[in-house]
């Protein structure tokens, strides 16, 4: 059994498929240059009409803390998600004057990317850890480098396009403690695939 955590919400009715769907956290992101951005004012009402069960996540890369400050109470936000450069003590600051838990996002290509992270440990609550690489136009995924980064004691969400029909052999080879997905599930860019995403989340909590 892993949580879920669906990224790259762009609608109320992909967040609420989610929410109902059974996913822990909801990924929503604020990087100017992403195309998953979204906009504060989107964010501000999918949240108000969510259950209060649900963490939604504000997504950000080497964004200035006041902003993100004001992002979080304007939208209500739970948790953040660094996907930049941030170093392990801006995570740390941002930790304790927001008072909400960071989940630091790394594209694992090689052991010594991943040896880059046990820098963090202590200072971020979660890694999101993309271990996916292109063979010619398939999607793969090194599982045995996040295998790697399970032993630091940070919990662990394994990403990187996953499928549904990935998430057995992701658990089986990481034992993360959770799976994060949004290009894996989606059928349209921005639109999320309700099939895949109740796929993906049975198998994630262990009920298929
Ligand atoms: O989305 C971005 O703009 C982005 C920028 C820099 C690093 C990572 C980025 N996105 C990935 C995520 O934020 C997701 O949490 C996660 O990895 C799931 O996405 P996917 O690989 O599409 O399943």
């Amino acid at each position: 059994m892993a949580k879920v955590k669906i990224c790259g919400l762009a609608n109320y009715n992909d967040s609420l498929d989610a929410t109902n769907l059974g996913a822990d956290f909801l990924g929503f992101h604020f990087i100017k240059e992403s195309p998953k951005k979204v906009s504060e004012k989107m964010v501000i009402d999918i949240v108000s009409k969510l259950p209060p069960f649900v963490i939604p996540v504000g997504v950000f890369a080497d964004a200035d803390q006041k902003l993100i400050e004001k992002t979080i109470k304007k939208c209500g936000l739970k948790n953040v998600q660094f996907n930049g450069i941030e170093a392990p003590e801006f995570c740390a600051a941002a930790k304790a004057a927001l008072g909400v838990k960071v989940f630091k996002f790394f594209k694992l290509e090689n052991e010594s990317d991943a040896e880059k992270l046990s820098l963090y440990a202590g200072n971020v609550d979660y890694f999101v850890l993309d271990v996916s690489y292109l063979d010619g136009e398939t999607v793969k995924h090194n599982f045995e480098l996040a295998a790697k980064a399970v032993n630091l004691n940070v919990p662990v969400f394994v990403s990187g396009r996953i499928t549904p029909e990935e998430v057995k052999e992701a658990l089986e080879k990481v034992a993360p403690y959770g799976v994060d997905a949004d290009g894996g599930i989606e059928r349209l860019p921005k639109r999320k695939d309700y099939d895949k995403m109740n796929n993906l989340i049975r198998y994630a909590h262990g009920l298929k």
